[in-house]
């Protein structure tokens, strides 16, 4: 299969300057490069030209609706075209509200997609419980069909409606929760598996149970959306909510190596690297050689031969 990389460089999902610089940062720590060394074609197709909309005022307290919805639906787009002609699509953020997009854009084409989200956060707030109206904190209930009725009609996402069901969804990194989304979390029965249960289960446990969970009926296509701040701090220091407690370099880049090990990646986000963020260039560059790391090893690069 041959790969291909797609640049979102988006930043109005949050309120912190530079995350769209993300995809360059990713770039310049040797992507490309890393990519080529392993066994298929990759292309990068360069980086989308998102508008900025002069007038987008807040809807309820939700920042710039209408410019991450106009975002979400040419990302779309550029997904369901990439995975249609055949590639496995890298899309590099850029903050975690370009997920609605891309996991939408995959959806068209593998409407059987299980989603892999890996993430210090739920990323499953409403418009009405979220503490910062930040939409990149509120992408996944913007895909749940059993969320339809909880989420009040936000100007600029008139182009999509909810395509995923619950039981399709596994969240690995978890510990970072809200109130409102711990009880959705509940609600809806959704699988997680948060820090502690990874210190309890060990990471080889937990990838075991994510895959029966999701794959033991069916084999099918995985969409995998990694938030760099899933990452211990100490791996991740430039992103825009880090949280202490995160993943081993070792357990991150064992998720990495399982899903490869399936064959099932169809598209993976790579997300939440802020360049901007960095106390040093020698942190921003930590940052961005981590998420080629995740990246790499997504695609095939092993620890051994
Ligand atoms: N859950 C948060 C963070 C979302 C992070 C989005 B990302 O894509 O990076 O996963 C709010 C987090 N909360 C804010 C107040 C703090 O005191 C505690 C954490 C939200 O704003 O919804
Ligand atoms: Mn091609
Ligand atoms: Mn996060
Ligand atoms: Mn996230």
């Amino acid at each position: 299969r041959s790969v291909v990389v797609l640049g979102a460089p988006f930043s109005k999902g949050q309120k912190r300057r530079g995350v769209e610089r993300g995809p360059k940062a990713i770039r310049d720590a040797g992507l490309i490069e890393r990519l080529s060394n392993l066994d298929y074609p990759v292309h990068d197709l360069g980086d989308l030209s998102f508008q900025h909309l002069e007038k987008d005022d807040p809807y309820m307290h939700v920042p710039f609706p209408r410019t991450v919805g106009r975002a979400n639906k040419l990302l779309s787009s550029a997904v369901s075209n990439a995975v249609g002609a055949g590639h496995t699509t890298i899309v590099l953020g850029g903050d975690h509200s370009l997920a609605i997009g891309s996991v939408e854009g995959h959806a068209q084409q593998c409407p059987d997609l299980c989603l892999i989200w890996v993430d210090a956060h739920a990323d499953i707030n409403t418009p009405l419980t979220s503490p910062s109206g930040n939409l990149h904190g509120q992408s996944v209930a913007f895909m749940l069909k059993e969320l339809q009725n909880k989420m009040p009609e936000l100007p600029g996402f008139s182009w999509m409606k909810p395509f995923h069901s619950a039981k399709d969804l596994v969240y690995i990194g978890l510990r970072d929760v809200d109130p409102g989304e711990y009880d959705i979390l509940k609600d809806l029965g959704v699988q997680y598996f948060t820090m502690r249960d990874i210190d309890r289960l060990g990471i080889q446990r937990v990838m075991e149970v994510t895959f029966d969970h999701l794959l033991s009926r069916k084999q099918r296509p995985i969409h995998l959306s990694f938030d760099i701040d899933a990452m211990d701090p100490s791996l991740a220091p430039a992103t825009g909510t880090p949280v202490n407690g995160g993943l081993t370099y070792r357990e991150g880049i064992w998720i990495t190596e399982e899903i490869h090990n399936t064959g099932l990646l169809s598209v993976m986000d790579l997300v939440e690297v802020n360049p901007a963020l960095g106390a040093s260039r020698e942190a921003v560059e930590i940052t961005a050689s981590m998420a080629v790391d995740v990246i790499a090893s997504s695609l095939g690069q092993t620890r051994e031969g």
